[in-house]
């Protein structure tokens, strides 16, 4: 089916937050669309939406509170009409949409890891004893606590820029940027090196994007199924399934990976305690056609082991 394509008189409108990253997110969901149909850069527009957590940049995302601080005012934008699709990062998004949204395309994805970013060491085990590390991920924070309960945190937010500035003057030693970011935005030199799965399982749907759209809305629908990656929607549909089932919620730190190995999903997860004291991870693998109930399932496995107190 053809759907009915957009025009530089009627153009698809395309939301999104303000962000550098964000912006480029958009920009390449746009570079997409247009390849795949032939359409020229004005049968778009991109529409920046201003979002809650974007706006206060002196609190941490914890105190500021409940779910989809980076989506509410976009996906309310979507349902009123106002913009066609709304471009996410996965990692940021609630495991459900609204009543009336969909999220079933996902761009493919970009590197999964970390990125360890330090004037002082290559990696992460090169740290010195008691070094300083800024980081206002839940997750990334316990890891650490965890791995290495000598070095000291601060929380660190703010865009690359500002990061790098409080490196400089040397609020801390080390910070952690997603690999996917920075190389979307022509910055992985500021990353010493990445850091493999293994040694820091990263966030669910990390370096994933997904584009949202009406539900019932067939000509969007179509458009979007032509841009859709299969491989990223069958791993990020896996982790979000794994994720759900934990209720995660940005007070519970938790990291989540799938990857295809042929016929096959593998699928690691990990629970922590806040304060890396203590951490239940496992694994399992299955056919790629039923990531959601092996996420379910680890999920499941994961908490029986992690028992009733767990999260204190
Ligand atoms: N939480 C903020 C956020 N959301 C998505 C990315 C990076 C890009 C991605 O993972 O898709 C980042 C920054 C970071 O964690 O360094």
């Amino acid at each position: 089916m053809t759907p009915d394509l957009p025009t530089p008189a009627s153009p698809l409108k395309i939301g999104t937050r303000g962000s550098p990253l964000a912006l480029w997110q958009a920009h390449e969901t746009r570079r997409s669309l247009m390849a795949a149909f032939g359409l020229e850069e004005a049968a778009f527009q991109i529409v920046v939406i201003k979002v809650t957590g974007d706006q206060i940049q002196d609190k941490s995302l914890k105190e500021i509170g409940g779910k989809g601080l980076f989506t509410r005012e976009i996906e309310e934008a979507l349902l009123a009409g106002s913009i066609d699709i709304a471009v996410h990062s996965m990692k940021d998004m609630p495991t459900q949409q609204p009543e009336g949204l969909v999220l079933d395309c996902y761009l493919p994805r970009a590197d999964v890891r970390d990125g360890f970013v330090s004037p002082v060491a290559l990696r992460l085990a090169d740290l010195p004893q008691g070094a300083v590390v800024g980081s206002s991920s839940l997750r990334r924070r316990a890891q650490l606590r965890h791995r290495r309960p000598d070095l000291a945190l601060v929380e660190f937010r703010g865009n690359v820029q500002t990061r790098m500035r409080k490196l400089e003057e040397g609020v801390a030693q080390a910070t952690f940027l997603a690999m996917a970011g920075l190389t979307r935005l022509g910055m992985a030199h500021v990353a010493q090196s990445a850091i493999e799965p293994a040694e820091m399982l990263p966030a669910v749907a990390q370096g994933a994007i997904g584009v949202e759209r009406r539900a019932g809305d067939g000509r969007i629908h179509a458009m979007l199924n032509a841009i859709h990656d299969r491989e990223t929607g069958l791993r990020v549909d896996a982790e979000r399934a794994f994720l759900a089932r934990l209720d995660g919620s940005c007070e519970t730190p938790i990291a989540g990976l799938a990857v295809l190995e042929g016929a096959n999903l593998w699928l690691r997860g990990e629970l922590l305690r806040p304060d890396g004291s203590a951490v239940v991870a496992g694994d399992i693998r299955g056919p790629v056609a039923d990531g959601p109930d092996l996420g379910r399932d680890l999920a499941a496995r994961l908490l029986a082991e992690a028992g009733p107190g767990f999260f204190g």
